[in-house]
């Protein structure tokens, strides 16, 4: 590719970027979380974030969400700086579900879904047929009709999840990010609601951006990734380009294989068990 044909395509990335993080760094007492980090995450598309523990996914993705102010860089929202947004504004486009959210005492799932209509409610008013609409939408959305009046607290760690998940999307976000929303799940459960963000993302262009861990989960799951270390962007773009046994043994730090699943033919990614050799043996071994 030429040079200007590069530069084309730059702009026209840029352009169909909703958001657009250039240089982006956040200092802890002196040590870079994010380190210069510069990422285009598409409408319409859903974004993993992956890389080994303390890479800067969290610090990343609540920069990316308006969280947490970065040190330095530049973030657009659909072409908006981000930092000049107020809070109300940005959740009006954007939800957030963190990792392992504190459930508010008290709470039936109803009642914390109605709390995801807040940026679209003039303050301390009552709800209008467009905020139950939302809310209805959003318990059906993720199957808890049956569980609306149960306290939060009485949910299994599955449940609760989805509740989060209705609250989030009671939003009307059309950005919804989230940080390892599968921890804690059982593996029924993960793919679940990893179904449910899909089939929003495919029936209502839910522009998903989700830290997650399991790289054979992201695989099936994302069309983009971001992959990080030390706080830096080491690659992006879909999964079966940036997934190499290379990049992902530099990122994690350990072996990782990239193979052919058998049933799919996607790439299946193999984590050798550090300082154990039982894991490759049983590699292709049918006896
Ligand atoms: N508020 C904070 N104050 C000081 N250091 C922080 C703070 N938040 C994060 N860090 C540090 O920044 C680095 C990146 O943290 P971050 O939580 O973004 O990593 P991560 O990739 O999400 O990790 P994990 O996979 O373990 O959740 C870590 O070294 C962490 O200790």
């Amino acid at each position: 590719m030429t040079v200007a044909a590069m530069a084309v395509d730059t702009a026209e990335a840029r352009r169909a970027a909703i958001i657009e993080a250039t240089d982006v760094s956040v200092v802890f007492n002196g040590v870079a979380a994010v380190d210069r980090a510069s990422v285009a995450i598409h409408p319409g598309r859903i974004t993993a974030i992956c890389g080994a523990n303390g890479s800067g996914k969290s610090t990343l993705l609540k920069c990316l969400s308006g969280l947490e102010a970065p040190t330095g860089g530049d973030i657009r929202l659909a072409g908006q700086a981000l930092g000049g947004l107020s809070r109300r504004d940005i959740a009006r486009q954007v939800a957030v579900l963190g990792q392992n959210p504190e459930t508010p005492a008290g709470l039936n799932v109803e009642e914390l879904v109605e709390q995801g209509r807040y940026p679209h409610r003039p303050w301390l008013t009552r709800l209008r047929a467009n905020d139950r609409d939302a809310i209805e939408r959003a318990i059906a959305a993720v199957d808890l009709a049956d569980m609306r009046k149960r306290q939060l607290a009485s949910l299994s760690g599955g449940e609760r999840q989805r509740a989060w998940v209705a609250m989030a999307l009671a939003q009307e976000p059309q950005i919804l990010f989230l940080d390892e929303p599968t921890s804690f799940l059982d593996v029924r459960h993960q793919a679940e609601l990893l179904t449910l963000l899909r089939r929003l993302n495919r029936e209502d262009r839910l522009t998903i951006i989700a830290v997650l861990h399991d790289l054979n989960q992201v695989i099936e799951f994302a069309d983009d990734v971001i992959l990080m270390k030390k706080g830096q962007v080491l690659s992006t773009g879909a999964p079966a380009d940036i997934f190499t046994p290379q990049s992902l043994s530099h990122a994690f730090g350990c072996k990782v294989d990239v193979v052919a699943h058998p049933h799919t033919g996607r790439p299946f990614c193999l984590i050798d068990w550090v300082g154990d050799d039982r894991g490759r043996d049983r590699v292709g071994d049918d006896r």
